[in-house]
């Protein structure tokens, strides 16, 4: 378990991480989603002991980190996958880690079985590829047999069979009861791994949610139409109190109602439809939505660039 409180960072006149308090729990994905720049990298290195809080406090399993005995087996961390040194191989660089951190020589053969790099486990690391390298800091955070592991952006830059097996990786290790606490910009990618959601903007906590609350609360849906007999239709909707919003592109969206019903509607009335279709707002415009007003650098995106339904709390670049 991680509990932060009132976890407060400043650089000078910046505040990078501003009290932030929540609990990181065992047996799940918790994912930590915020903008660039929102605070996450500052966050996990508190939780490290490598940056120091301005106020507030961060324990692991109630301990500081700095107070651990053998911290590796408590908790594992992927922060900068580059952080290697090159000339030694896989093998060398994680036995000099489990021997200066007291963990058994066979680990090292062990995790690189996990992380599938066993086949050039003698190779020097500087020869590797971006995915092996984090195949080897991840090797790295589980050396120990951490309860906890936190992984930064871990899947960025991989391929897509680096990400799936990423993914499957941290739910593995949740569903063996461990803590898994994985930061992330794409709230599409953590609605595929996240059980529990935290998410910051501009270092502050805009949401600590299961994900299924979350989708159960942004998940708009509605029902878009497209006719010919567009203004005859709207008449017929409004007819039968059924609220309409007018869509880009001369579309029809209904809120609360029933393709079938609306369909029923339209034929009873000889109107035609060239489009009838359920559909589903998706989870990274409620991201977006929830942090637009927390994002530090928005992007110079002209009226075309900006998806459909970001409008809400939008303040323009
Ligand atoms: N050593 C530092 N000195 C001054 N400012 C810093 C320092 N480290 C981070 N910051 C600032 O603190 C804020 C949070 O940065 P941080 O790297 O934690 O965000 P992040 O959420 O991890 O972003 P990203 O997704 O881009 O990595 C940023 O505005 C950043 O510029």
């Amino acid at each position: 378990m991680i509990e932060l409180a009132g976890l407060t960072k400043r650089y000078g006149d910046k505040v990078a991480v501003d009290h932030l308090t929540f609990t990181v729990r065992p047996g799940v994905v918790t994912g930590f989603l915020g903008p660039n720049g929102a605070g996450k990298s500052t966050t996990m290195r508190m939780i490290l002991g490598l940056d120091h809080p301005t106020a507030g406090d961060v324990r692991i399993d109630g301990t500081h980190y700095d107070r651990l005995k053998d911290p590796l087996t408590y908790i594992g961390a992927l922060l900068d996958a580059k952080a290697v040194h090159g000339g030694r191989s896989a093998w060398n660089h994680l036995l000099c880690l489990a021997q200066s951190n007291g963990i058994p020589s066979s680990r090292v053969a062990e995790v690189l079985e996990t992380v599938g790099l066993t086949a050039v486990a003698r190779k020097k690391t500087k020869g590797f590829s971006y995915g092996m390298g984090q195949r080897l800091g991840i090797a790295a955070a589980l050396l120990g047999d951490p309860r906890i592991v936190m992984f930064d952006e871990p899947v960025n830059g991989l391929d897509p069979e680096g990400i799936h097996w990423i993914r499957n990786l941290m739910k593995s290790l949740a569903a063996q009861g461990r803590t898994v606490f994985v930061s992330s910009h794409l709230m599409s990618e953590m609605a595929l791994t996240a059980d529990h959601l935290v998410v910051i903007g501009q270092g502050r906590l805009l949401a600590d949610t299961s994900m299924a609350d979350f989708v159960r609360a942004n998940s708009r849906s509605y029902v878009r139409i497209r006719s010919p007999q567009r203004e005859r239709l709207l008449d017929v909707l409004h007819q039968a109190g059924i609220t309409v919003v007018e869509a880009g592109g001369g579309t029809l969206e209904v809120a609360a109602g029933k393709p079938e019903q609306i369909g029923e509607l339209a034929a009873r009335n000889g109107i035609v439809l060239h489009e009838l279709s359920p559909q589903q707002a998706s989870l990274e415009e409620a991201f977006m939505q929830l942090t637009a007003e927390a994002v530090e650098y928005h992007a110079h995106a002209g009226p075309a660039a900006v998806p459909q339904g970001w409008g809400a709390g939008w303040k323009g670049a």
